[in-house]
């Protein structure tokens, strides 16, 4: 089993709330991540929730700022924080801008060039993650769910989407739901995945709802006054293509709201209830 290294681990609600590193494959260098483990976890193996977090963030900015480890102690639930993408490339152009490169993975598996070796944020989060955090913590794989906020909020579905076999249960706050139309995915997909956009279908929620449905019902949370709900988030997008494809979701509309993390510790408890009916 791959190793871990504990940075540091603190008494949080009952539970442990530790940071830690490891060398990843995937990214080729050390990637950092958080875990919430609750109190429940000393009884056995719990069901376990991704959190993906957005542009500019890193793994410690959602276990920080969401405010979820009350709840999830509570309701006996695992959280997993991963970085947003590899660090210290060294790539021309991976710093300085942060919609794309460093702080900006996408939650894709980049095919051009210099971002092709490490920018594999797509295979880190969905498969060598899941495989070391299971192999070094008292989580069900079987029991798996996955959030994130607006880049990751389009990491979530997007991974939820294409593995519905490996996820009961999928959530978004103020998510990119249809990254191939706005101006964010458009420079990032364009930077990662190259001129093909039918490669870029790939990776896009909306556009993924016509290969296939999740399971479940998608819970979305969207602030009426998110600076970005118009030209990067358009929810009325992945809206109609749920409607489209008999995809059952539940779209909240939060008049006020913006795109904060004050937001996001408003309706976080919400969002771990939907996780918990599903992973029971
Ligand atoms: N630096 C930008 C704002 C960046 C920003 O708002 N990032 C969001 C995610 S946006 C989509 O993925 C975020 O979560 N930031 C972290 C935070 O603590 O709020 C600017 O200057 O406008």
């Amino acid at each position: 089993m791959p190793m871990i290294q504990t940075t540091s681990e603190q008494r949080c609600f009952g539970g442990t709330q530790g940071f830690y590193s490891h060398e990843s494959r995937e990214c080729g260098g050390t990637m950092r991540f958080a875990v919430f483990v609750p109190p429940a976890a000393a009884q056995g193996r719990v069901p376990v929730v991704y959190c993906l977090a957005g542009l500019t963030c890193t793994h410690e900015t959602f276990t920080i700022k969401a405010g979820a480890q009350r709840v999830a102690a509570e309701l006996g639930i695992a959280l997993v924080m991963p970085d947003t993408s590899p660090r210290d490339t060294g790539y021309e152009g991976a710093t300085g801008d942060w919609e794309v490169g460093e702080g900006a993975g996408f939650y894709v598996d980049a095919t051009e060039v210099p971002w092709a070796d490490r920018f594999r944020m797509y295979s880190y989060v969905a498969n060598e993650l899941p495989a070391l955090i299971a192999g070094n913590f008292p989580v069900d794989p079987l029991r798996q769910g996955i959030l994130g906020h607006s880049m990751g909020g389009h990491g979530a579905l997007g991974i939820a989407l294409k593995n519905p076999d490996r996820y009961r249960s999928v959530s978004a706050f103020s998510p990119i739901v249809a990254p191939a139309q706005v101006p964010w995915g458009e420079k990032a997909f364009g930077r990662y995945l190259g001129k093909d956009r039918a490669h870029w279908a790939g990776y896009d929620a909306t556009e993924l709802l016509a290969r296939g449905t999740f399971p479940g019902t998608i819970l979305i949370d969207q602030g009426g006054a998110d600076a970005f709900i118009d030209n990067q988030l358009k929810p009325e997008l992945f809206e109609t293509a749920c409607l489209r494809t008999g995809q059952a979701l539940d779209l909240r509309m939060h008049r006020g709201y913006d795109h904060s993390y004050y937001f996001i510790q408003t309706f976080v408890e919400d969002h771990l209830r939907h996780h918990a009916a599903a992973l029971a």
